[in-house]
């Protein structure tokens, strides 16, 4: 049984794997990280193995600590990853975008992949058919959008999430929820439309915390899949054990 773990800006993701199949997913807040691995493995007790992928510098000892003698695996840029890494500045690269594209990798050989991670920020991963990584985009995810505008005006309130009516604003509110959900639907399907006019052949997956809202909003037919960061992780986990 291995504990899977995602640790994002704004919130940890964690899977309990059994062979290929998740018993159970977890969310939690990035701060509650060590109370909660000590809380789950109490309760999996046959957990042997941690696998952790994070963007943010959480201290190693923290995990070590939490683990109680249970082996930790921090996967780092100098794993094995089953593309080749084109990106300009591969030492600054997130590690979360090539746990991305190493699943995107393995789980869609032989075409075109675009990788679309709605989290804190929105991450763009491009994998072309012959396993080349080539990099992407970032740009502030939703709720980085509402904060911004509120906490960088005088007068802007700030809004939690909600649909637009329609793309003209009448009101503040209505302005803002135009600005942030359609300015970032029309965003995504800008670049979409990029990428598919380099080559037909693509599959573009969304993934992160706003996939469910963003996903039906979107006009381009996409492969959604919220736990695509941590399936990604198990699978770029097995090929660092069979490659390492
Ligand atoms: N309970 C929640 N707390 C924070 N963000 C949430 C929550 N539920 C949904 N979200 C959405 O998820 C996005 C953050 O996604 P997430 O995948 O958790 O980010 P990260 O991987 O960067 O930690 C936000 O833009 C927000 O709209
Ligand atoms: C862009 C990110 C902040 C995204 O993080 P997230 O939204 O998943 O929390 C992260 O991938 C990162 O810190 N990247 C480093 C810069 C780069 O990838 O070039
Ligand atoms: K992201």
């Amino acid at each position: 049984m291995i504990l899977i773990i995602d640790v994002g800006n704004t919130r940890a993701k964690a899977a309990v794997f059994e062979q290929d199949s998740v018993l159970e997913w977890f969310v939690f807040e990035t701060k509650e990280l060590s109370k909660k691995i000590t809380e789950l493995l109490v309760r999996f007790p046959k957990i042997h193995a941690i696998v952790v992928a994070s963007v943010v510098h959480t201290p190693k000892e923290a995990f070590l600590d939490a683990a109680n003698g249970v082996a930790v695996f921090f996967i780092s840029r100098t794993d094995h990853f089953p593309f080749n890494n084109h990106y300009a500045s591969p030492q600054t690269l997130g590690i979360d975008r090539m746990v991305l594209a190493s699943g995107a990798t393995l789980q869609f050989p032989g075409q075109n992949r675009l990788v679309i991670d709605a989290g804190t920020c929105i991450t763009y991963d491009f994998i072309d058919a012959q396993d080349n990584y080539l990099g992407g985009a970032i740009s502030p995810g939703l709720r980085l959008r509402y904060q911004a505008l509120h906490q960088h005006t005088s007068q802007l309130p700030l809004l939690s999430l909600s649909d637009p009516d329609g793309f003209v604003g009448t009101t503040t509110d209505s302005s803002i929820h135009s600005g942030v959900v359609n300015g970032l639907v029309y965003e995504i399907d800008g670049f979409i439309a990029e990428y598919k006019a380099l080559d037909s052949n693509f599959i573009i997956i969304l993934t992160g915390g706003d996939t469910e809202f963003l996903a039906k909003r979107l006009k381009n037919t996409i492969f959604a899949n919220s736990n695509f960061l941590l399936e990604s992780l198990y699978q770029t986990f097995q090929y660092k054990i069979k490659n390492d």
